[in-house]
C-alpha cells in the first residue's frame, strides 16, 4: 500500500455518516485510435455526482449493470482512485490522501481477483498479512482461529491457493480481509461463480459478522438473493448515477419487475390459464414459465396451479437485476423525453 501517513484528519467519523459521499465524480480520460496516426481523446464519466451516507453497522447493497461505476466507487472508497470532484470520507478519513491509515480500518474482497499469494499455502498468505498490517500477535492468532473455524478452512491452511476451489478461495480471501479487524468491509461480487452451498456459507458468515461484530458492509453483487438475504438497504447505480436508495421491496415497485414461476407438469399441456397479471411467457415440453409481479406473493398462483394441473415440481426465480434496472432506466429516459 502507498500513501501518506501524515496530514491526519481530525474528524472521527462518528458524526454524520460513517461513509460519506457528496457529489463525488470520477472522469477517466481515454484515448481511442480513430485512424492510422489519429487518436481521439474522450472522457468517460464513470461516477457522476454521487452522494450518499452509510451509517456505522449498516449492511448495504450497491448494485447496477456492467460498467455502471460500482468498482470505480469502491476503488475511490479504498483510496486506489482519487475522485475528480466531490467530497468523500470513510471514518472521517479522506481515502486517497490517507490510504495507508485507512487500510488499517477497512477490508476489501474482490470476487474476481484474489489478494492471496497464488503459489503460497493459505496460512503463509495470512502470516504475510499479519506482518504487513502489524497485527498484534495475540489478536492475529485469535482472529485467525475464529475466522478459520467460522469459514470452515481448517483442513485447507496448508494448501496452495491455486489448488483451492473458487468457493474455498473466496472464503480464504474473506479471512484475509478480516484478520486486522476492519470496521468496514467492501465486497465486490463475493458470491460470483459459487455453488449454492458455498454461497449460503458466505452469506451466513457475513450476516453474523454484521450483527455480532457490527462491521459495516458495502456489497456489490449481481445476485439479488445476496441482497435479499443480507441487506435492508440497496443502492442502484447506472451510468455512474445513483438511481435508487431504499429498501429492496421498493426497488421492485420502482422497477415494476417480475418474478418467474417455473412449473413442471406431468405432461405437455396447452399454456396454463393463469389469473392476470400472471401469464405464461414460455413453454418447453412439460415445463412452463409464468411471469408475475415481484411485489406479489406467489402463494395464490401456486395454489391455483396445484389445484387445477397435474404438477410434478415448481420453483420461483427472482427477477434478474439487470432487467429490474433496465426497466427503471427505461422509465427514467421516458420521463426525460416527455
Ligand atoms: N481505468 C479506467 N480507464 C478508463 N475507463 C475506465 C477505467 N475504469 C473503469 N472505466 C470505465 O468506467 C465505467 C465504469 O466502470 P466500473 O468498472 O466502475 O463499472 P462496474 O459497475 O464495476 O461494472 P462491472 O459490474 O462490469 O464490474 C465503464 O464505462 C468502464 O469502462
Amino acid at each position: 500500500m502507498t500513501g501518506s501517513e501524515s496530514g491526519s484528519s481530525q474528524e472521527g467519523g462518528s458524526e454524520g455518516g460513517f461513509i460519506e459521499l457528496d457529489g463525488v465524480e470520477k472522469v477517466f480520460e481515454v484515448r481511442k485510435k480513430t485512424g492510422f496516426m489519429k487518436r481521439e481523446r474522450r472522457q468517460v464519466r464513470a461516477v457522476d455526482s454521487i452522494s450518499f451516507r452509510v451509517e456505522r453497522g449498516e449492511m448495504v447493497g450497491y448494485i447496477g449493470p456492467n460498467g455502471a461505476g460500482k468498482s470505480t466507487t469502491i476503488k475511490m472508497l479504498t483510496g486506489i482512485l482519487t475522485p475528480s470532484a466531490g467530497r468523500l470520507r470513510v471514518a472521517g478519513i479522506d481515502p486517497s490522501r490517507e490510504r495507508t491509515r485507512l487500510a488499517h480500518r477497512i477490508g476489501v474482497v474482490f470476487g474476481q481477483r484474489t489478494t492471496l499469494w497464488w503459489d503460497l499455502p493459505l496460512l503463509d498468505s495470512y502470516r504475510l498479512m499479519h506482518r504487513m498490517y502489524r497485527i498484534p500477535d495475540a489478536r492475529y492468532r485469535e482472529n485467525l482461529d475464529r475466522l478459520v473455524e467460522l469459514l470452515d478452512l481448517g483442513d485447507l491452511l496448508d494448501v496452495p491457493v491455486r489448488q483451492l476451489s473458487l468457493g474455498q478461495r473466496m472464503r480464504g480471501d474473506i479471512v484475509a480481509a478480516l484478520l486486522h479487524d476492519p470496521e468496514v468491509l467492501y465486497l465486490d461480487e463475493p458470491t460470483i461463480g459459487l455453488d449454492v452451498i458455498s454461497k449460503s456459507k458466505v452469506r451466513e458468515f457475513l450476516r453474523e459478522l454484521n450483527t455480532e461484530r457490527g462491521t459495516t458492509v458495502l456489497l456489490t453483487t449481481h445476485d439479488l438473493q445476496d441482497i435479499e438475504q443480507l441487506c435492508k438497504r440497496v443502492m442502484v447505480i447506472d451510468h455512474g448515477r445513483l438511481m435508487y436508495d431504499g429498501p429492496l421491496a421498493g426497488l421492485h415497485e420502482v422497477g415494476e419487475s417480475e418474478r418467474t414461476l417455473v412449473v413442471d407438469l406431468e405432461r405437455e399441456l396447452p399454456p396454463i390459464d393463469a389469473p392476470a397479471p400472471a401469464r405464461v411467457v414460455r413453454v418447453e415440453g412439460p415445463r412452463q414459465w409464468l411471469a408475475f409481479p415481484a411485489g406479489e406473493s406467489a402463494a395464490p398462483l401456486v395454489a391455483r396451479i396445484a389445484a387445477e394441473y397435474p404438477l410434478v415440481d415448481l420453483s420461483v426465480r427472482e427477477p434478474d437485476i439487470e432487467a429490474v434496472i433496465a426497466t427503471m432506466y427505461g422509465e427514467q429516459a421516458e420521463r426525460a423525453i416527455s
